[in-house]
């Protein structure tokens, strides 16, 4: 099988270096075409993938076609490749906000296709991704587009009503972590460590803590609680966090995150 990205920014290189690392594909069964010649052909041979000189020679090329390009060109990408996908070949989604209703009609309706919406922790096969499949995606198609993303993390299947949702709290949500993770990481700076040495604890802590929910089934208020000892110096941070409205600032991002990617504002 041969896969073909058209559009190959951070989301689809995450994609791309996850499959590798699967060793779900050969890098040479992986097509690229992008906007800046410059930059995707580099990335092409220090991968060892194949470079297509048109959206159109990639589409024509490959047995699975995923945009990876940004909501606004999908429409022109999706109009320049009309003529040359196959009623039976695949078409992967990652456009944020772009619906399978506003996909198929941009595809003349015959075509299978898996919208999803990952996020770029699939460079280490630690992604977290939300499908949902159109009516022709089945069979053989879905069972390989299906692997596909399996192969990049955990997968959840949902309505497209969720997506936005989902995303403001994964696809969006991972440069909030790294915020967060930034902020202890000045904090440490304040109180003396280099921020080198601040970024590793602050990091390895994260890593850490997630780790233990995944790994213990424990909410997170139960280990809060287990790390507040009565009486204690987290308890008094955690309280001084709330009163500077670190639980309010957090909903609110996420907020204005669903509210932009919904086209509210
Ligand atoms: N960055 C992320 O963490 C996530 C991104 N997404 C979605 O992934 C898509 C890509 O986002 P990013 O990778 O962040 O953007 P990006 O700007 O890094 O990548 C977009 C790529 O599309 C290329 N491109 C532009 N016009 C083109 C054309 N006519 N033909 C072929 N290629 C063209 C650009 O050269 C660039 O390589 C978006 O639709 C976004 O909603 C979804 C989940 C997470
Ligand atoms: O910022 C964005 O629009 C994309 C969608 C989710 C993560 N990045």
């Amino acid at each position: 099988m041969k896969i073909g990205f058209i559009g190959v920014g951070a989301m689809a290189r995450a994609i791309i270096e996850g499959l590798l690392k699967a060793k779900f594909i050969e890098a040479n069964d992986i097509l690229v075409h992008s906007q800046h010649k410059e930059s995707y052909v580099p990335y092409a041979q220090e991968h060892g993938l194949t470079s297509c000189d048109t959206n159109s020679e990639l589409t024509q090329k490959s047995d699975v076609v995923v945009i990876g390009v940004v909501p606004g060109v999908v429409k022109p990408v999706l109009n320049e490749i009309a003529g040359t996908l196959n009623p039976t070949q695949p078409v992967i989604s990652m456009a944020s906000g772009i619906t399978l209703d506003r996909l198929e009609e941009l595809t003349d309706y015959n075509q299978p296709i898996l919208r999803i919406l990952p996020n770029v922790n699939s460079a280490f096969n630690a992604g977290m991704t939300a499908v949902a499949a159109n009516e022709n995606l089945t069979g053989d198609n879905l069972d390989y587009t299906m692997k596909f993303v399996a192969a990049l993390g955990e997968v959840s299947e949902m309505p497209e009503s969720q997506f936005a949702n989902f995303s403001a709290i994964s696809g969006s949500a991972v440069a909030y972590i790294d915020f967060f993770i930034d902020a202890l990481s000045r904090a440490g700076v304040k109180y003396g460590f280099t921020k080198e040495v601040a970024t590793k604890i602050a990091t390895q802590t994260t890593l850490g803590s997630a780790q233990s929910l995944i790994e213990s089934g424990e909410t997170p208020a139960e280990i809060i609680d287990k790390v507040c000892s009565p009486g204690g110096d987290t308890i008094a941070g955690l309280l001084a966090m709330e009163q500077a409205g670190l639980l309010n600032a957090v909903v609110k991002g996420i907020d204005a995150t669903i509210e932009k990617s919904t086209g509210n504002n």
